[in-house]
């Protein structure tokens, strides 16, 4: 076979015109730069190999290609620089390229990439699953499993409270969010993008309101209550509670619109499946480890689950996933039956330790605190000038404003698009969500520094007053 030519990256691409920012992490510079319209020039020519490459199907909420990141902040191929409000939906917590994150990382790419623990077992992984299994909302001796994604966690609880109870039914709620597999899309409560077309779906899922206090139709007051008869109602005389293997919730619905159940729901929640041996499954991939001001979100409500599921944050960028739950739940697995090839991955595993320690050094869930204290008034103020804005919410890092027609709670879409979009252009980095796409959401990563903390909100507060 005749020898290649070795090619060499500048043979095929000219470099970045303007990229000047060679490196990520806490050394990129914390500032705001948008110098090219955006997306930019490099970015528009990536977005035609992409075009020829991908399918249509996979698109970007803010379509600028990235070169560097970390701190608060995201640079483009074009050299733009932006406030990072989303964190990479909620995944870069401890910042984008962390020190504690890659310097593990890095290492551990030295030594080995990959034994699959199924075969070789490491250290790494047994000590992710002592931080997770020390640190869990769950009552007494806890267990942990590792896989890559959320979905994957998501499966795999499932199957945990299956064995454990020998039961089919899964119970899920109205707007919830837990994936793309067949299981986890069944689970889900949005038709389009996620499901539409892709059925037929899982067996034996169902689904009860969520305790949405802005749209509970009776009002806030007796919302939690009502949406916990509803709950009953369902498993008891529809399901059979004894035929219900899980109930599955978000302590904050993520995708669905960071919906903060009302007070008293989730304790309900808990004390309904306590009542009938029911495994209660907090899905915890958008909102734990820090995000919320806590180390879970449903710390805040004092309620003990009985499995837990991360993703997300735990890798600070890699994947990886974890279930962790009371001993003798986790333990009801049959052996071999959980497992995967590069579940707990150890370049993850390596992340994750880093992930633990950037949270401790820097006092991270103090910080997720401070940007709520700082968030939520700033957004109130916004809402007594601007009548569209319906509601405030959140915890910690994990905050949102819903958007509706002036003066009643009618979603409005539109606006929430063209808000973002006049972000976006600003040098603004936010996301949305909701069932109604009615949602503006900010993931900011806990390494924001407070300067850009306020100017994104000065941005955004522009795009409101610009819109009015
Ligand atoms: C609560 C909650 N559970 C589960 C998941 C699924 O986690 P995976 O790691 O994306 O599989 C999520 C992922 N949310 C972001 C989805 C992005 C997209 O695919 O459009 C979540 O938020």
């Amino acid at each position: 076979m005749h020898h290649q030519p070795q090619r060499t990256p500048e043979a095929d691409m000219t470099v970045a015109p303007d990229t000047t920012h060679a490196l990520g992490g806490p050394a990129l510079p914390q500032r705001r730069r948008i110098h090219t319209e955006i997306p930019g020039p490099r970015s528009r020519e990536l977005q035609e190999r992409q075009r020829a490459a991908l399918p249509a199907g996979v698109g970007s909420a803010l379509p600028v290609f990235v070169e560097a990141a970390g701190g608060g902040v995201v640079v483009d191929a074009d050299g733009n620089s932006f406030i990072d409000f989303g964190s990479g939906i909620a995944v870069t917590t401890v910042g984008n390229a962390a020190t504690g994150v890659v310097e593990r990382a890095a290492a551990q790419l030295q030594r080995f990439t990959h034994t699959c623990f199924l075969v070789n077992p490491y250290e790494s992984y047994v000590a992710v699953c002592e931080e997770l299994n020390r640190r869990a909302p769950v009552a007494g001796p806890a267990r942990t499993v590792l896989f890559n994604t959320g979905a994957e966690a998501i499966e795999n609880a499932v199957k945990i409270a299956r064995a454990a109870t020998g039961r089919p039914a899964v119970v899920a709620f109205d707007h919830a969010y837990h994936g793309r597999t067949l299981l986890t899309m069944t689970l889900t409560a949005k038709n389009r993008p996620y499901k539409h077309g892709f059925g037929p779906f899982a067996g034996e899922v169902y689904r009860a309101p969520m305790a949405y206090a802005y749209r509970w139709p009776t009002g806030p007051e007796q919302c939690a209550r009502e949406a916990a008869d509803a709950l009953v109602e369902l498993v008891d005389r529809q399901i059979g509670a004894e035929n219900v293997a899980a109930v599955l919730i978000e302590p904050i619905q993520g995708e669905g619109g960071f919906i903060v159940p009302a007070p008293g729901f989730l304790s309900a929640v808990a004390q309904i499946c306590r009542d009938r041996g029911i495994v209660l499954i907090a899905d915890e991939v958008q909102s734990g480890l820090a995000r919320t001001g806590r180390w879970f979100a449903i710390d805040h409500e004092g309620v003990q689950p009985d499995l837990v599921t991360t993703a997300k944050g735990l890798g600070g960028g890699l994947p990886i996933a974890g279930v962790t739950g009371r001993a003798e739940l986790m333990d009801a697995a049959p052996a071999g039956g959980l497992g995967g090839t590069f579940s707990g991955n150890p370049v993850s595993c390596a992340a994750a330790l880093g992930v633990f320690e950037e949270i401790e050094r820097g006092d991270l869930l103090a910080r997720a605190r401070a940007i709520e204290a700082t968030m939520l008034p700033a957004l109130d103020r916004m809402r007594q000038r601007h009548d569209v804005i319906g509601d405030v919410r959140g915890r910690g890092a994990m905050i949102a404003i819903e958007l509706v027609k002036g003066g009643d709670h009618t979603p409005d879409a539109e606006l929430t698009g063209r808000i973002a979009r006049s972000c976006h252009a600003a040098g603004l980095l936010v996301l949305t969500a909701g069932t109604y796409g009615n949602v503006l959401r900010f993931l900011p990563p806990l390494s924001l520094p407070q300067d850009l903390l306020e100017e994104g909100l000065g941005i955004l507060a522009d795009a409101f007053d610009a819109q009015a």
